[in-house]
Protein backbone atom coordinates (compact mmCIF):
# COMPACT_ATOMS: atom_id res chain seq x y z
CA UNK A 1 0.00 0.00 0.00
CA UNK A 2 1.22 3.60 -0.76
CA UNK A 3 1.60 5.82 2.10
CA UNK A 4 -1.54 5.78 4.11
CA UNK A 5 -3.82 8.53 4.02
CA UNK A 6 -4.61 8.14 7.88
CA UNK A 7 -2.10 5.67 10.46
CA UNK A 8 -3.50 4.87 13.68
CA UNK A 9 -1.00 3.11 16.12
CA UNK A 10 -1.20 2.62 19.89
CA UNK A 11 -4.27 4.85 19.78
CA UNK A 12 -5.60 4.69 23.60
CA UNK A 13 -8.70 7.28 25.30
CA UNK A 14 -9.65 7.61 28.48
CA UNK A 15 -12.63 9.24 29.78
CA UNK A 16 -11.51 10.59 33.11
CA UNK A 17 -13.88 10.79 35.66
CA UNK A 18 -14.06 11.16 39.40
CA UNK A 19 -14.69 7.68 40.02
CA UNK A 20 -11.71 6.24 38.14
CA UNK A 21 -11.23 6.31 34.58
CA UNK A 22 -12.47 4.96 31.89
CA UNK A 23 -10.79 3.40 28.65
CA UNK A 24 -12.92 3.59 25.72
CA UNK A 25 -9.82 2.89 23.36
CA UNK A 26 -7.46 0.59 23.95
CA UNK A 27 -3.89 0.41 21.91
CA UNK A 28 -5.82 0.90 18.81
CA UNK A 29 -3.63 0.36 15.13
CA UNK A 30 -5.07 0.80 11.73
CA UNK A 31 -3.78 2.49 8.59
CA UNK A 32 -6.73 3.38 5.61
CA UNK A 33 -5.03 3.72 2.07
CA UNK A 34 -5.70 6.67 -0.49
CA UNK A 35 -9.01 5.76 -1.93
CA UNK A 36 -10.04 3.36 0.59
CA UNK A 37 -13.33 2.50 2.27
CA UNK A 38 -12.60 1.63 5.40
CA UNK A 39 -15.83 0.25 7.34
CA UNK A 40 -15.45 0.10 11.76
CA UNK A 41 -18.32 -2.24 13.14
CA UNK A 42 -18.83 -3.24 16.32
CA UNK A 43 -21.49 -2.70 18.97
CA UNK A 44 -22.99 0.28 20.67
CA UNK A 45 -20.28 1.44 23.25
CA UNK A 46 -17.22 -0.03 21.95
CA UNK A 47 -15.64 3.30 21.14
CA UNK A 48 -15.66 4.19 17.26
CA UNK A 49 -17.08 6.94 17.55
CA UNK A 50 -14.44 8.42 19.94
CA UNK A 51 -11.90 7.32 17.47
CA UNK A 52 -13.42 9.33 14.84
CA UNK A 53 -13.47 12.54 17.08
CA UNK A 54 -10.12 12.02 17.93
CA UNK A 55 -8.87 12.03 14.53
CA UNK A 56 -9.58 15.40 13.90
CA UNK A 57 -8.94 16.62 17.75
CA UNK A 58 -12.79 17.20 18.20
CA UNK A 59 -12.80 14.76 21.48
CA UNK A 60 -13.69 17.18 24.44
CA UNK A 61 -12.49 16.27 27.91
CA UNK A 62 -13.29 14.45 29.71
CA UNK A 63 -11.85 12.43 26.82
CA UNK A 64 -8.05 12.36 27.67
CA UNK A 65 -5.52 10.65 24.64
CA UNK A 66 -2.93 8.56 26.53
CA UNK A 67 0.69 9.45 25.43
CA UNK A 68 2.27 7.08 23.25
CA UNK A 69 -0.92 7.31 21.38
CA UNK A 70 -0.29 8.57 17.41
CA UNK A 71 -2.39 9.73 14.83
CA UNK A 72 -1.27 10.85 11.43
CA UNK A 73 -3.02 12.40 8.64
CA UNK A 74 -0.74 12.32 5.34
CA UNK A 75 2.18 11.88 7.70
CA UNK A 76 1.59 14.69 9.79
CA UNK A 77 1.45 13.56 13.87
CA UNK A 78 -2.28 15.10 14.26
CA UNK A 79 -1.54 15.42 18.05
CA UNK A 80 1.24 17.67 18.20
CA UNK A 81 -0.71 20.20 15.59
CA UNK A 82 -0.93 23.93 16.76
CA UNK A 83 -4.73 25.62 16.52
CA UNK A 84 -3.72 27.06 13.06
CA UNK A 85 -2.70 23.79 11.74
CA UNK A 86 -5.74 22.08 12.73
CA UNK A 87 -8.00 24.53 11.82
CA UNK A 88 -6.42 23.73 8.16
CA UNK A 89 -6.04 19.91 8.61
CA UNK A 90 -10.05 20.35 9.46
CA UNK A 91 -12.47 20.72 6.01
CA UNK A 92 -9.73 20.40 4.22
CA UNK A 93 -7.99 17.18 4.75
CA UNK A 94 -10.43 15.84 7.00
CA UNK A 95 -14.16 16.03 6.68
CA UNK A 96 -16.76 14.85 9.18
CA UNK A 97 -20.16 13.73 8.55
CA UNK A 98 -22.55 12.62 11.24
CA UNK A 99 -25.96 11.31 11.63
CA UNK A 100 -27.32 14.08 12.33
CA UNK A 101 -25.30 15.61 10.02
CA UNK A 102 -28.71 16.91 7.95
CA UNK A 103 -29.94 18.73 10.89
CA UNK A 104 -26.64 20.82 11.49
CA UNK A 105 -27.49 23.14 8.31
CA UNK A 106 -28.25 26.47 9.39
CA UNK A 107 -32.46 26.79 9.13
CA UNK A 108 -32.25 30.42 8.31
CA UNK A 109 -29.81 30.29 5.54
CA UNK A 110 -30.02 29.14 2.00
CA UNK A 111 -28.11 26.30 0.62
CA UNK A 112 -25.69 28.60 -1.21
CA UNK A 113 -24.74 30.51 1.79
CA UNK A 114 -24.12 27.35 3.42
CA UNK A 115 -21.48 26.38 0.99
CA UNK A 116 -19.88 30.04 0.92
CA UNK A 117 -19.42 30.20 4.58
CA UNK A 118 -17.46 27.19 4.43
CA UNK A 119 -15.99 28.26 1.03
CA UNK A 120 -14.49 31.43 1.94
CA UNK A 121 -13.68 30.66 5.33
CA UNK A 122 -11.77 27.78 4.86
CA UNK A 123 -10.63 28.24 0.87
CA UNK A 124 -10.72 32.14 0.65
CA UNK A 125 -13.34 31.72 -2.45
CA UNK A 126 -15.15 34.52 -3.54
CA UNK A 127 -18.99 34.60 -3.84
CA UNK A 128 -19.24 33.88 -7.12
CA UNK A 129 -16.60 31.48 -7.15
CA UNK A 130 -18.36 29.65 -4.03
CA UNK A 131 -21.43 29.95 -6.03
CA UNK A 132 -19.77 27.86 -8.94
CA UNK A 133 -18.08 24.94 -6.60
CA UNK A 134 -21.03 25.10 -4.97
CA UNK A 135 -23.39 24.38 -8.29
CA UNK A 136 -21.03 21.45 -9.50
CA UNK A 137 -20.87 19.97 -5.84
CA UNK A 138 -24.65 19.74 -5.72
CA UNK A 139 -24.80 18.04 -9.49
CA UNK A 140 -22.26 15.59 -7.89
CA UNK A 141 -24.26 14.51 -5.24
CA UNK A 142 -27.29 14.71 -7.80
CA UNK A 143 -29.27 17.48 -6.36
CA UNK A 144 -30.19 20.22 -9.15
CA UNK A 145 -28.30 23.16 -9.01
CA UNK A 146 -31.17 25.40 -8.73
CA UNK A 147 -31.63 24.04 -5.43
CA UNK A 148 -29.03 26.26 -4.27
CA UNK A 149 -31.27 29.11 -3.75
CA UNK A 150 -33.89 26.66 -1.22
CA UNK A 151 -33.71 26.71 2.75
CA UNK A 152 -33.02 23.37 4.71
CA UNK A 153 -36.70 23.23 5.04
CA UNK A 154 -37.10 22.54 1.57
CA UNK A 155 -35.27 19.76 1.01
CA UNK A 156 -36.16 16.15 2.10
CA UNK A 157 -33.82 14.12 5.20
CA UNK A 158 -31.93 12.48 2.22
CA UNK A 159 -31.25 15.60 0.18
CA UNK A 160 -30.32 17.34 3.42
CA UNK A 161 -28.08 15.00 4.08
CA UNK A 162 -26.75 14.58 0.57
CA UNK A 163 -25.51 18.51 0.55
CA UNK A 164 -24.24 18.10 4.00
CA UNK A 165 -21.98 15.48 2.04
CA UNK A 166 -21.40 17.84 -0.71
CA UNK A 167 -20.17 20.99 1.46
CA UNK A 168 -17.87 18.38 3.09
CA UNK A 169 -16.14 17.31 -0.62
CA UNK A 170 -16.07 20.61 -1.61
CA UNK A 171 -12.87 21.33 0.00
CA UNK A 172 -11.38 18.07 -1.68
CA UNK A 173 -10.46 16.60 1.62
CA UNK A 174 -8.11 13.44 1.93
CA UNK A 175 -10.25 11.37 4.00
CA UNK A 176 -13.84 11.36 5.32
CA UNK A 177 -15.31 10.39 8.38
CA UNK A 178 -18.70 9.09 8.20
CA UNK A 179 -20.11 8.32 11.47
CA UNK A 180 -23.50 6.44 10.97
CA UNK A 181 -24.01 8.76 8.22
CA UNK A 182 -27.44 7.59 6.86
CA UNK A 183 -28.82 6.01 10.07
CA UNK A 184 -31.55 8.53 10.47
CA UNK A 185 -32.53 8.03 6.88
CA UNK A 186 -34.98 5.05 5.38
CA UNK A 187 -33.12 2.02 3.67
CA UNK A 188 -33.63 3.07 0.03
CA UNK A 189 -32.27 6.64 0.76
CA UNK A 190 -29.79 4.96 2.91
CA UNK A 191 -28.47 2.67 0.21
CA UNK A 192 -28.98 5.46 -2.72
CA UNK A 193 -26.43 7.73 -0.65
CA UNK A 194 -23.60 5.31 -0.15
CA UNK A 195 -23.87 3.81 -3.51
CA UNK A 196 -23.33 7.44 -4.72
CA UNK A 197 -20.39 7.90 -2.13
CA UNK A 198 -19.07 4.38 -3.33
CA UNK A 199 -18.76 6.25 -6.99
CA UNK A 200 -17.49 9.21 -6.09
CA UNK A 201 -14.67 8.15 -3.83
CA UNK A 202 -13.89 6.39 -7.01
CA UNK A 203 -13.65 9.44 -9.27
CA UNK A 204 -12.45 11.91 -6.36
CA UNK A 205 -10.19 9.65 -5.02
CA UNK A 206 -11.31 10.63 -1.21
CA UNK A 207 -10.74 7.66 1.50
CA UNK A 208 -13.47 7.18 3.79
CA UNK A 209 -14.00 5.90 7.44
CA UNK A 210 -17.68 4.52 7.98
CA UNK A 211 -18.65 3.91 11.25
CA UNK A 212 -22.04 1.95 11.48
CA UNK A 213 -23.26 -0.91 13.94
CA UNK A 214 -25.09 -2.12 10.29
CA UNK A 215 -22.10 -4.72 9.61
CA UNK A 216 -24.39 -5.93 7.10
CA UNK A 217 -24.22 -2.82 5.19
CA UNK A 218 -20.63 -2.38 5.59
CA UNK A 219 -19.69 -5.19 3.74
CA UNK A 220 -21.52 -4.09 1.09
CA UNK A 221 -19.55 -0.83 0.51
CA UNK A 222 -16.29 -1.24 2.06
CA UNK A 223 -13.04 -2.35 0.91
CA UNK A 224 -11.68 -3.59 4.41
CA UNK A 225 -13.12 -3.76 7.34
CA UNK A 226 -11.94 -3.93 11.42
CA UNK A 227 -14.10 -5.11 13.98
CA UNK A 228 -13.88 -3.58 17.62
CA UNK A 229 -14.96 -4.94 21.12
CA UNK A 230 -14.98 -2.73 24.02
CA UNK A 231 -12.50 -0.74 22.88
CA UNK A 232 -9.79 -2.82 20.96
CA UNK A 233 -9.81 -3.54 17.51
CA UNK A 234 -10.22 -7.09 17.36
CA UNK A 235 -10.29 -8.03 14.01
CA UNK A 236 -8.80 -6.42 10.53
CA UNK A 237 -9.57 -7.71 7.37
CA UNK A 238 -10.64 -7.55 3.53
CA UNK A 239 -14.68 -7.16 3.24
CA UNK A 240 -15.09 -10.08 1.56
CA UNK A 241 -13.62 -12.04 4.20
CA UNK A 242 -15.26 -10.50 7.04
CA UNK A 243 -17.86 -11.87 5.74
CA UNK A 244 -17.03 -15.60 4.63
CA UNK A 245 -14.08 -16.34 6.52
CA UNK A 246 -14.61 -14.69 10.09
CA UNK A 247 -11.93 -15.24 12.19
CA UNK A 248 -12.75 -13.80 15.58
CA UNK A 249 -15.28 -14.95 17.49
CA UNK A 250 -16.96 -11.90 18.21
CA UNK A 251 -17.29 -11.64 14.75
CA UNK A 252 -18.96 -14.64 14.35
CA UNK A 253 -21.41 -13.85 17.21
CA UNK A 254 -22.15 -10.28 15.44
CA UNK A 255 -23.19 -12.33 11.81
CA UNK A 256 -24.76 -15.20 14.09
CA UNK A 257 -26.91 -11.89 15.79
CA UNK A 258 -28.14 -10.61 12.22
CA UNK A 259 -31.88 -12.15 11.49
CA UNK A 260 -32.19 -14.30 9.00
CA UNK A 261 -35.49 -13.98 7.10
CA UNK A 262 -35.46 -16.98 5.02
CA UNK A 263 -32.96 -19.98 7.37
CA UNK A 264 -29.76 -18.25 4.73
CA UNK A 265 -27.59 -15.70 5.24
CA UNK A 266 -29.64 -12.54 4.33
CA UNK A 267 -26.83 -10.72 2.25
CA UNK A 268 -25.49 -13.81 0.74
CA UNK A 269 -25.97 -12.36 -2.99
CA UNK A 270 -25.51 -8.89 -1.93
CA UNK A 271 -21.47 -9.64 0.14
CA UNK A 272 -19.37 -8.52 -2.82
N1 LIG B 1 -18.35 12.09 27.55
C1 LIG B 1 -18.19 10.83 28.00
N2 LIG B 1 -17.93 10.58 29.30
C2 LIG B 1 -17.74 9.33 29.75
N3 LIG B 1 -17.81 8.23 29.00
C3 LIG B 1 -18.10 8.39 27.70
C4 LIG B 1 -18.30 9.70 27.11
N4 LIG B 1 -18.55 9.54 25.80
C5 LIG B 1 -18.52 8.21 25.56
N5 LIG B 1 -18.25 7.52 26.70
C6 LIG B 1 -18.12 6.06 26.83
O1 LIG B 1 -17.06 5.61 26.01
C7 LIG B 1 -17.41 4.38 25.39
C8 LIG B 1 -17.24 4.48 23.90
O2 LIG B 1 -18.24 5.38 23.39
P1 LIG B 1 -18.40 5.65 21.83
O3 LIG B 1 -19.47 6.69 21.68
O4 LIG B 1 -17.08 5.93 21.26
O5 LIG B 1 -18.91 4.25 21.31
P2 LIG B 1 -19.54 3.87 19.90
O6 LIG B 1 -18.96 2.56 19.55
O7 LIG B 1 -19.36 4.97 18.94
O8 LIG B 1 -21.06 3.71 20.28
P3 LIG B 1 -22.37 4.09 19.41
O9 LIG B 1 -22.39 3.12 18.27
O10 LIG B 1 -23.48 3.88 20.39
O11 LIG B 1 -22.21 5.51 19.00
C9 LIG B 1 -18.83 4.04 25.84
O12 LIG B 1 -18.76 3.13 26.90
C10 LIG B 1 -19.37 5.37 26.31
O13 LIG B 1 -20.32 5.18 27.35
Amino acid sequence: MSEPVLSIRNLSIDYVGQAGDFRAVRNVSFDIGPGEFFGLAGESGCGKSTIAFAISRLHRPPALIRTGSRILVGGRDVLSLDPAALRALRWREVAMVFQSAMNSLNPVLTIETQFYDVLSTHAGLSRAASRERAAEMLELVGIPADRLSAYPHQLSGGMRQRVVIAICLSLSPKLIIMDEPTTALDVVVQREILERIHRLRQKLGFSVLFITHDLALMVQVSDRIGIMLEGELVEVNEARAIYTDPRHAYTKKLWASIPRLSGGRTLGDAAR
